[in-house]
């Protein structure tokens, strides 16, 4: 049978089979729950949707939203975020997502956007694609018994309070003004739909696999929110002692008496043995905020948010810069759409960026410039890996100066 890919702003598009397409896609089950069908229909930023049909049978799904990404220097940029990726078994490698996505990157450059984000399944999917690893996401487990805290810890009434019972109506309420102060914070962070809230608390429908977590809220001692967690417990004993593990959903913190103190409170609960967290950045503070910061292992780390460059010069003016500084960059893109050579210079007061004729100091690609942008990663590693060349002595040391940021990025959530 013929295949027509659609997209919604085609008039007839069928939502509800895209959505049955994305649940089957992602080995969810075969058909998206209806509860869940109507809620989404009503509650979503739908964004841009693509697909390629069947007859009626959808049998590739593409999504595209508009989204803030914070970069270095503590600002936030507009991304074009790309998700709902899938095509079914029996039409996979016949080129469907290539269809999608080169059409999607040429409309999202063709509107103005300066770059394109993503979360790849799997590594080798979006290279192809121009896209680069940007962060990494880093998994945490925490021993109490090693954890050096002590057994009838509680927070010092001077550094503020921990609540924990808060119901999801007080996380609806207070937690999209935290988490937008926080996520300025953390270059690679990204926006959180309103519809993400209701969808961590239950008040959107989930999935039967969904359990209400336990929140946690710590206010300092004027009273102000300063972070917020969800966790579940599961619970377990062992012949007769408590062995639980406690798994944090999300830790939300804007000072490290925060963190310190929802941490803390976590690990300090009965029955609670040991603590996991999924998505934490490489350089969590976490073991550090512990009497014995060896109680923490980090036991998984790999790429998480992966960037596509768009506009060059747009991309890294909009980004901050500790030191003064120059590059010329000759930029090769695989789909055509953001290649170039592009001077930059660049200073804590501002930066600019426009096309040169001078020669170039650095060859790369937009993969590698992805890769590049938050500074997650320094230029020497990816000439050392083969990723760019050096044209000019003495450039990457430069571009390892220039666009370092002294923390790693972090991607807190998945989109
Ligand atoms: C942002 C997100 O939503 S991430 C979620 C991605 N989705 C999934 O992982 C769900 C399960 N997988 C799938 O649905 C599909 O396999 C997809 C979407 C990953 C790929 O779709 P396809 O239509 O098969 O891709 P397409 O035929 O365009 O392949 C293009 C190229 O990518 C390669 N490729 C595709 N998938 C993969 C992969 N998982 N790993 C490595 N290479 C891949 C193909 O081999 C092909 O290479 P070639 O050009 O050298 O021949």
């Amino acid at each position: 049978m013929d295949l027509q890919l659609r997209s919604s702003t085609d008039g007839s598009f069928d939502t509800e089979e895209w959505l049955h397409a994305v649940t089957r896609g992602f080995l969810r089950a075969p058909r998206m729950p209806e509860k869940e069908v109507a809620e989404w229909l009503a509650r979503s930023d739908r964004g841009r949707l693509r697909g390629a049909f069947a007859g009626d049978r959808c049998v590739a799904t593409y999504r595209s939203f508009d989204q803030r990404l914070t970069v270095p220097g503590g600002t936030d940029v507009p991304a074009h975020a790309v998700t709902g990726v899938t095509v079914s078994p029996g039409h996979r490698r016949r080129g469907l997502l290539t269809r999608m996505m080169t059409a999607d990157l040429a409309e999202a450059k063709e509107g103005g956007e300066m770059l394109s984000t993503l979360i790849a399944a799997e590594h080798g999917i979006y290279g192809r694609f121009g896209y680069g690893p940007a962060t990494v996401s880093a998994a945490y487990t925490v021993e109490g018994s090693e954890a050096g805290l002590p057994a009838t810890w509680t927070l010092p009434e001077a550094e503020g309070v921990v609540d924990f019972h808060v119901d999801g109506s007080v996380v609806r309420s207070a937690g999209p003004e935290l988490f937008e102060r926080f996520r300025l914070l953390h270059p690679g962070a990204v926006s959180r739909p309103a519809r993400w809230w209701g969808v961590a608390t239950g008040e959107i429908a989930r999935g039967p696999e969904w359990r209400e977590p336990w929140h946690v809220l710590f206010r300092d001692a004027e009273g102000t929110v300063q972070g917020m967690a969800a966790f579940t417990t599961d619970r377990h004993w062992d012949r007769g002692v408590p062995d639980g593990t406690a798994t944090v959903d999300w830790l939300v913190a804007t000072t490290p008496t925060a963190e310190r103190a929802l941490w803390s409170a976590v690990l300090s609960m009965d029955w609670v043995r040991r603590v996991r967290a999924d998505r934490l950045p490489p350089d969590a503070l976490l073991p550090d905020l512990l009497p014995n910061p060896r109680a923490a292992r980090v036991t998984e780390a790999n790429d998480f948010l992966w960037i596509r460059p768009l506009d060059v010069p747009a991309m890294l003016r909009s980004r901050g810069y500790a030191v003064e500084g120059e590059l010329v960059l000759e930029v090769t893109d695989p789909l055509g759409l953001a290649g170039g050579r592009f001077l930059l210079t660049a200073g804590p007061d501002g930066a600019d960026c426009v096309p040169t004729g001078r020669g170039a100091d650095l060859t790369l690609d937009t993969t590698a410039l992805g890769t590049l942008y938050l500074g997650d990663r320094p230029a020497s590693r990816l000439l050392a890996l083969g990723r760019l060349a050096e044209e000019t002595p003495g450039a990457v040391h430069r571009a390892d100066l220039l666009l370092a940021e002294p923390r790693r990025a972090w991607t807190p959530d998945v989109f």
